[in-house]
């Protein structure tokens, strides 16, 4: 059976707030219409930046750069070491495929890079440079061409820090820019910035739904939008455990939900006494405490298949597996952004340093996609190509017929000529009827 300890006041992961759409549809438009211009206002507006130009200098991008303290230089190369070794792992799997189906026929495909891409980094609450490496480092290891970025600047300044991860990572224009109007001048393009093919990266629900909306015109990775996360854990671990890795989380925002899952109903009342001791001491707890009371939730089951198939109902963006056997949740969920397995390891390893990609899909969207990665920079496109006369006389054959099934006899007179051409009627396969 399963029992809620604790559960959500407010109910987020089905859809995006309507409210948010109206908002960014109205500064789409803005944007669209008004161009630069617009840019500068709603610039001015949000975050307090006025500039005549948003892109940034090589000079500012120099000293952001060279501010970087050795140790905190060293750990930024550590992390983009990570994250580029991973991603060029995953890329060494993608293989071109090239085969001969039938004599004569071969089909094949290519992984191409996308041209254009423009990586948005967050920095609303935090300068997020995590998300640099993320975005940009990984589009490059994907092989695109031009990878441009948007940051907001932190408190009305340029975002030093996630500057200069984001010229670490080979980004090949910064511009200080946050929100809907980043998206939308990357996505739309205007005088000061050309447009993309492709938008990436993380956001809050303003920055997800922009993209959303520009899906079509551009492509987009994904849709992260606010942190999620999923604790999956039974009496293996403690209630501080617990506590830690969900209020880690809640502090990215009010609207992040948190969820324990657990078979120990101790575990689950040690978890709850927890959090509130730790909300007494923890900095950042103002924030934490509204996600927990809002959106935190304790679910509680009896058994591992009940645990899964709660885990997969809420689909979370992150889920930390703690428990006597983690793999067994490896081997059996099938809805999550990320899997975290085993107390060794945790989200705060994976959001900054430790390889896999922190760009993961929230809002339930993991039922159907898994997060960022240097696959979703590249088009995976076919090609084909007929080797010999008789294969093009066969294949024209059933391509003639095929098409007057469908009343499409311009198709059919495409596939007729080449019978008429190549055909001898000494045919590899199927039955020629003559044209
Ligand atoms: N899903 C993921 O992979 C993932 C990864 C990392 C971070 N995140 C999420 O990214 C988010 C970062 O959010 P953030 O706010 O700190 O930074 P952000 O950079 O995403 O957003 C800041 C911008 O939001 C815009 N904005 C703020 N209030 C607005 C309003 N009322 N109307 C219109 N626009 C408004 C401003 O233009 C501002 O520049 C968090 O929610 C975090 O959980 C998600
Ligand atoms: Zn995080």
């Amino acid at each position: 059976m399963i029992r809620h300890v604790k559960t959500a006041r407010l109910t987020q992961g089905d859809k995006t707030d309507p409210t948010v759409t109206k908002t960014v549809e109205d500064l789409l438009v803005q944007v669209a219409e008004g161009g630069d211009e617009a840019i500068r206002e709603l610039s001015i507006r949000f975050d307090g930046l006025d500039r005549d130009n948003y892109r940034l200098t090589a000079a500012e991008i120099a000293t952001c750069v060279n501010g970087l303290t050795k140790q905190e230089r060293h750990d930024i190369d550590f992390a983009q070491e990570q994250i580029r070794n991973f991603a060029q792992a995953q890329r060494d799997t993608m293989l071109d495929l090239e085969v001969e189906t039938l004599p004569g026929v071969i089909l094949g495909h290519k992984h191409v890079p996308i041209q254009n891409v423009g990586c948005y980094v967050p920095g609303g609450k935090y300068p997020l440079l995590a998300s640099a490496h993320m975005t940009v480092l990984t589009a490059k290891v994907a092989g695109c061409q031009r990878v441009i970025t948007c940051a907001p600047p932190f408190k009305g300044k340029i975002a030093d820090k996630i500057v200069a991860a984001q010229a670490l990572a080979g980004a090949d224009e910064i511009y200080c820019l946050g929100g809907v109007q980043a998206i939308a001048a990357m996505g739309y393009g205007t005088e000061m910035i050309d447009p993309v093919d492709m938008l990436a990266g993380p956001g809050n629900a303003y920055v997800a739904e922009a993209k959303r909306l520009l899906f079509g015109k551009v492509g987009i990775d994904l849709f992260a939008g606010p942190t999620e996360t999923l604790v999956i854990a039974d009496d293996t671990v403690d209630g501080e455990i617990c506590a830690t890795d969900l209020l880690g989380q809640a502090e990215h925002g009010i609207n992040s939900p948190v969820v324990l899952i657990t078979n120990s109903e101790k575990l689950a009342k040690d978890t709850l006494a927890e959090i509130e001791r730790l909300l007494a001491i923890l900095p950042t707890a103002e924030i934490a405490r509204k996600a927990w009371e809002d959106y935190g939730e304790i679910i509680l089951c009896e058994t591992l298949e009940e645990m899964v198939g709660e885990g997969d109902r809420v689909a979370s963006e992150h889920v930390q597996v703690m428990t006597v056997d983690p793999d067994y949740f490896l081997n059996n969920m099938t809805n999550y952004g990320a899997l975290f397995l085993g107390a060794r390891t945790n989200v705060a390893f994976g959001d900054k340093v430790i390889g896999t990609n922190h760009t993961l899909p929230t809002l339930k969207a993991a039922r159907y996609t898994g997060g960022l990665w240097v696959g979703k920079f590249l088009k995976t496109c076919t090609y084909q190509k007929v080797m010999t006369d008789t294969a093009s006389a066969s294949i024209g054959a059933y391509a003639s017929r095929l098409s007057h099934m469908e009343g499409f006899v311009g198709h059919a007179e495409q596939a007729n000529i080449r019978v008429r051409r190549f055909g001898k009627r000494n045919v590899a396969y199927g039955a020629v009827v003559d044209a």
